[in-house]
């Protein structure tokens, strides 16, 4: 996929990552193959899908869909786990993959940005970097990463936020053209806040597709309430 027709397809559109709750009973390839579909069926332009077996399943169920890959791994000796590896990438190219997505942070990690980068490129696919910082995100541009995300603010040390990363994406969205808001955005009125920050694009993900959470969020309105 060229630059252009992402940009047809996305620009100013919605990702919905489809990555239900780790062992939940949604975590299986076929009711996530099902939840994408659902998704695109409700206005998603693209979906963020987890594994390359499941991606695979998905790209079989939704040929034309417009796929970002990661592959999540807890390794031993690095903090990083979102597509940590050059076989990930590979094996999320070989899956059907339109985008594929790295850890881009700043961390000890197994295999460097610039090699993942090189990997996804030798493959002839679309790259996106996940990143926590200003510094992080500026570096991924420089080395050309196509699309810059958020994905990452909050989650690499000291407590989760409750609210996405504004700050972050404005600072990012001035200096790049494809920046994705994510993380922690919960409602279209986020979505739309997103986009008036200058976000390229906008995924979703616990809001709709990690039915387990949302749920608490709602039960425990209710038990506060007695
Ligand atoms: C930090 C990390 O591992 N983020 C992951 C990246 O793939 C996912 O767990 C998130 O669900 C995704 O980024 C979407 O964010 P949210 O679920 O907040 O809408």
């Amino acid at each position: 996929m060229t630059l252009t027709e992402l940009d047809g397809r996305l620009k100013g559109g919605l990702v919905v990552s489809c990555q239900p709750v780790d062992d939940g009973p949604l975590d299986h390839d076929e009711v996530v193959a099902r939840i994408a579909e659902a998704a695109l069926k409700g206005g998603a332009q693209a979906l963020r899908i987890e594994g390359a077996a499941r991606l695979a399943h998905v790209r079989r169920r939704l040929p034309q869909a417009l796929l970002i890959g990661i592959v999540k791994r807890d390794l031993a000796d690095s903090p990083v786990r979102i597509t940590p590896e050059r076989s990930d990438v590979l094996a999320l190219a070989d899956a059907g993959a339109d985008v594929i997505a790295v850890d881009a942070t700043d961390r000890a990690r197994p295999a460097s940005v610039q090699a993942l980068l090189d990997a996804i490129r030798a493959s002839g696919v679309l790259a996106m970097a996940d990143c926590a910082t200003l510094a992080e995100g500026r570096e991924a541009a420089r080395l050309g990463f196509d699309i810059v995300g958020t994905t990452l603010s909050g989650y690499t040390g000291g407590p989760v936020p409750a609210d996405p990363d504004w700050a972050l994406l404005e600072q990012l969205a001035a200096e790049h053209p494809r920046v994705m808001a994510e993380g922690r955005i919960h409602t279209p009125a986020q979505v739309r806040e997103a986009l008036a920050r200058g976000a390229w694009a906008v995924t979703v993900g616990t809001a709709i597709t990690r039915t387990e959470l949302v749920t608490q969020w709602f039960a425990q309105a209710q038990s506060t309430q007695s």
